[in-house]
């Protein structure tokens, strides 16, 4: 079964051309996809159209093995489907780590104490546990996109949709997020023009040209 299935999706913004025509894909349990394509082709916009925060012009996205159409489907599919935002500053808005991190699993209905020991238990898995009590706006780049993680993981997501993640890590921070996506379980889809990164982690590649999707031959 696919976790999602997205069939002749259009979609243009209001002030411009069209960015999808007609796209279909497909994403199955398990695997790791490389999305590749331009400056501009759309990848960002094909995750926003994926978590519902656009919707398209034309087509059908299913997820989670069901249709999903209108704002409380795809509420559900954003407690499935985790987007890591290019920019961690979009995903990190709390003064401390630790609220940041709670934020989710609150959001979906955890008590308090819940949704603080989720979060607890998520920073140790990735190493984070020092950084708790951090002032989230004082952390470095690197250290942000890693507490971003952390707050996308804390909801249990099923797939991860990961925009840019090793843009602007050192060396190290970028070998340590390599590592932990790599011991996870979730599907994921990665937008990366890192190709050393892609290399070790994704199972296969599609392509955004021209508004369509396209394995490579
Ligand atoms: N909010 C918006 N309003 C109008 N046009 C937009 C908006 N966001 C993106 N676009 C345009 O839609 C197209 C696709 O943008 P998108 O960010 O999805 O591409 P991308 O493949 O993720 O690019 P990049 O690799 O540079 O991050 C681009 O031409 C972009 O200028």
């Amino acid at each position: 079964m696919s976790l999602f299935r997205l069939e002749g999706i259009h979609f243009a913004y209001p002030s411009g051309a069209p960015v999808l025509n007609g796209a279909h894909f497909a994403l199955a349990a398990g695997e790791r996809v490389a999305l590749s394509g331009a400056n501009g082709s759309g990848k960002t916009t094909l995750f926003h159209l994926m978590v519902g925060l656009l919707r398209p012009q034309a087509g059908t996205i299913e997820a989670f093995g069901a249709p999903r159409a209108s704002e409380r489907d795809f509420k559900e599919v954003r407690a499935k489907a985790g987007l890591l935002f290019q920019d961690s500053d979009d995903q990190l808005f709390c003064p401390t780590v630790i609220e940041d991190v709670a934020f989710g699993p609150m959001n979906l209905g955890a008590s308090r104490a819940e949704a603080r020991a989720v979060a607890v238990r998520t920073l140790a898995e990735l190493g984070l546990t020092d950084f708790e009590d951090r002032i989230t706006h004082k952390l470095s780049g690197g250290q942000k996109r890693l507490v971003a993680l952390a707050t996308v993981l804390a909801m249990q997501p099923q797939v991860l949709l990961l925009d840019e993640p090793t843009n602007g890590l050192d060396h190290d921070t970028r070998a340590r997020l390599t590592a932990i996506l790599q011991g996870l379980p979730q599907a994921m889809m990665i937008v990366s023009h890192d190709g050393d990164f892609i290399a070790r982690l994704a199972t296969r590649t599609v392509a955004l040209e021209g508004g369509r999707l396209a394995s490579p031959l």
